[in-house]
């Protein structure tokens, strides 16, 4: 099953369905136990717990009775615990009280030398940036990687949106999120503001209510439905990838993309342009036209980087989007149907995959900071799959749904790097993958590769596209070298 994430009334709707075991503190109780049992796991990673120190900052709900009651399980295995109270009056009172009881002290600010800081500031209730005094206490903290206490948010790092994962400034940036029963949408949203996250079981369902959809994919689930041959099977059966992209004076793109998706698939890959003689000279085995009459035939195109934005590009994205068959359009293709939207209004799927930039020119709008909102608006009003390129790359359907995928590193912010992707991308499409898990598909082990190129080193383009194939190998052995930050 995909990874769901839930907006915070999606969660309130699971929590109340757990009826008793909301109203009777089970649910809390719950929650607090996995709050403390991830900070106990930090502490014996560097030395044990007793006698460590550990600050709590609390707001004024059920946050904070998560971050109390996690306080007195502490304080009750020999951890020194002092709480910030940011509204005193408003602290959970019998989360307070048990706080109090396991030996817990509240202080006006947090002191030095702390070894973990709990963020129990807001969850799920929370709106806007950080208020003053939070900010405050929050603002004297070193970070971690300077030798400051580790960071451990309960539900949600506060001052990111739970729905839409905007950072507000100032928020929280956490170590460790612990969240409960399901991951939020901000948990992918706001994937590197959240660090690791961790869904503890409180005993919902965490399946979420009807409605729009944010989910992602598994690694096993990206290696279980990547197209490999089957025993039957020969070079046209798997479905035929068509690659326009590039020119002979700019030849890059039509390399990096051909060449994604020879890698990404078996079966024949055709290529579609001026760039021909360059292509095959990289990749003998690609079948080359000048023109789309000498083309022969395909299962799906991926057309656009480097096309250019003439009137000889626009009657060749014309000619490929009257087909019927899925096309994916990026770069120079996404200026072009920018002018010409009509350009897409078609019945086979179709999936645009614009970067911030493209994304703006196609909607007329900067796009915002509810990245979610944006995508799904567009892909509803156009009737297209839209995939919305960065560090956490969103793929919206017509009818709303969303699969995201977090690339959990920024090496491949390369130039040439969409390239790769619209390649990988278009070679799923034509093995019979929807747009939607072709998208996510294609962003995870574009992902992966740019890791596993990288290893701590900058990369190119050509680096990136040489690592497709082994990423796609690690993925299908169940090894993929980088970590996803998916809980
Ligand atoms: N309902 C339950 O039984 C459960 C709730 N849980 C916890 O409860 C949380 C939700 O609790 P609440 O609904 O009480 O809401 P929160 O505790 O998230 O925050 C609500 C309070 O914070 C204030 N607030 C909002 N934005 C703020 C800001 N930017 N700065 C400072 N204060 C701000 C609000 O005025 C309100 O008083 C979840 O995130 C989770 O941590 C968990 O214990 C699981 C079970
Ligand atoms: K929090």
């Amino acid at each position: 099953m995909p990874i769901r994430y839930l907006t915070a009334d999606a969660v309130r709707d699971a929590e109340h369905a757990a009826g008793d075991l909301l109203a009777n503190g089970t649910l809390m109780r719950r929650a607090s136990h996995g709050v403390a049992q991830v900070v106990i796991d930090e502490l014996r990673r560097t030395g044990g717990c007793y006698g460590r120190q550990v600050g709590i900052v609390v707001g004024a709900g059920d946050n904070g009775g998560d971050a109390l009651y996690a306080g007195a399980a502490l304080s009750r295995r020999g951890v020194a615990c002092t709480a910030v109270l940011l509204a005193p009056d408003r602290a959970h009172r019998a989360g307070l009280a048990a706080f109090g009881r396991a030996g817990g002290r509240t202080v006006e600010t947090l002191a030095g030398g702390l070894d973990v800081v709990i963020d129990g500031v807001v969850g799920i209730g929370g709106h806007g940036p950080l208020r003053p005094a939070a900010a405050e206490v929050f603002g004297q903290l070193t970070a971690p990687a300077d030798g400051g206490p580790v960071v451990v948010a309960v539900d949600i790092p506060s001052g990111v949106d739970a729905d839409t994962g905007q950072v507000h400034d100032p928020a929280v940036r956490a170590t460790v999120t612990v969240t409960f029963g399901a991951p939020r949408n901000a948990h992918l949203l706001a994937a590197t503001q959240c660090g690791r996250t961790v869904t503890v079981d409180i005993g919902i369902d965490p399946t979420g209510t009807d409605g729009d959809t944010l989910s992602s994919l598994t690694d096993d689930e990206v290696a279980a439905l990547w197209p490999v041959p089957a025993p039957a099977d020969d070079k046209y059966s798997q479905g035929v990838v068509g690659v326009i992209a590039g020119s002979a004076r700019y030849p890059g793109a039509a390399i990096l993309a051909t060449g994604a998706a020879v890698s990404a698939t078996s079966g024949m890959t055709r290529y579609v342009g001026t760039a021909a003689d360059d292509v095959v000279s990289h990749f003998p085995e690609v079948v080359a036209a000048r023109s789309l009459a000498d083309a022969g035939r395909v299962q799906a195109w991926a057309v656009g980087p480097g096309i250019g934005t003439d009137d000889d590009a626009l009657e060749l994205l014309r000619d490929i989007l009257s087909t019927d068959l899925p096309v994916l359009v990026d770069a120079d293709g996404l200026t072009l149907v920018a002018r010409h939207p009509e350009l897409v209004d078609r019945r086979a799927p179709t999936l645009l995959t614009p970067h911030a930039g493209e994304f703006a020119r196609l909607t007329g709008d900067e796009l915002g900071p509810d990245r979610l909102a944006a995508v799904r608006d567009l892909a509803r009003r156009w009737g297209v799959s839209v995939l919305l390129k960065g560090r956490i790359t969103l793929v919206a359907d017509p009818d709303g749904a969303v699969l995201g995928n977090d690339a959990g590193s920024s090496w491949a912010a390369t130039a040439g790097a969409g390239d790769v992707l619209s390649g990988i991308a278009g070679s799923l499409l034509a093995a019979g993958l929807t747009p939607a898990r072709a998208g996510a598909a294609a962003a995870r082990v574009h992902a992966h590769a740019a890791e596993l190129a990288a290893r701590d080193a900058p990369i190119g383009a050509s680096d990136l596209l040489a690592a497709v194939r082994p990423a796609i190998r690690a993925l299908r052995r169940g090894h993929p070298t980088s970590a996803t930050r998916v809980p």
